[in-house]
């Protein structure tokens, strides 16, 4: 079982609330290593920030997408995901090993600047995607959840800046929702299918 894998496990979050076509793991690993080249903050690493951002959450390959709603505690999911990053970079030599275990330990254990700037670009990738899909689909304000759980959580000053702006238009099209044309003979049908479809 190789790292391979990680193209095709799905991000639970998104899979719980029904959204169609849910954004893969890597997918989510590499938009942080893209968002990761934005850093402008000399006192940050940028390469470092994204090398933390690739191998984050390397170890879902095996261990899948562990979430919030799953009730697995913070030791036991820790406990899991060192056992598959010990079997995945002894796959590979003595060195490339040792460096994709480092990094992942240091994102896990937050030790670093980088890993604390990587963690708060992990939430906002995140809610980015949330909005994303809610304009898919479209259901302005449906995945509220995420932006609840992450309220709070955003303290780089360049991060809390792309938090606001992406509120700012999400709200917008929340309100716009509310304030816009009489709804349509559809949108005024009671809404009786379940809070997460
Ligand atoms: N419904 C929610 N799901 C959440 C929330 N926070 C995280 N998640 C999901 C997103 C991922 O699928 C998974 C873990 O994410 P990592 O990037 O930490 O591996 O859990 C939430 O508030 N609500
Ligand atoms: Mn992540």
């Amino acid at each position: 079982m190789g790292f391979s894998r990680m193209m095709r496990v799905p991000r639970t979050g998104w899979v719980y609330r029904n959204v169609g076509k849910p954004e893969s793991v890597s997918d989510h690993m590499y938009r942080m290593a893209v968002i990761a080249f934005l850093v402008k903050d000399e006192k940050i690493n940028k390469d470092r920030c994204v090398r933390l951002a690739l191998v984050h959450d390397m170890a879902e390959c095996i261990v899948g997408d562990i979430a919030p709603a799953d009730n697995i505690s913070k030791e036991e999911k820790h406990r899991r995901e060192k056992e598959a990053m010990e079997h995945l970079t002894g796959l590979l030599n003595e060195d490339v090993g040792k460096e994709i275990f480092d990094l992942w330990e240091e994102y896990e254990n937050q030790s670093s600047f980088e890993a604390k700037y990587v963690k708060e670009l992990d939430r906002f990738e995140m809610i980015m995607q949330a909005f994303e899909y809610e304009e898919l689909e479209p259901k302005p304000g449906r995945l509220q959840d995420f932006f609840d759980s992450t309220k709070g959580k955003f303290h780089h000053p360049e991060i809390l800046q792309l938090v606001t702006a992406l509120n700012t238009e999400r709200n917008s099209r929340i309100m716009g929702t509310c304030i816009s044309a009489p709804p349509t003979a559809q949108e005024s049908e009671p809404n009786i299918l379940p809070h997460n479809t």
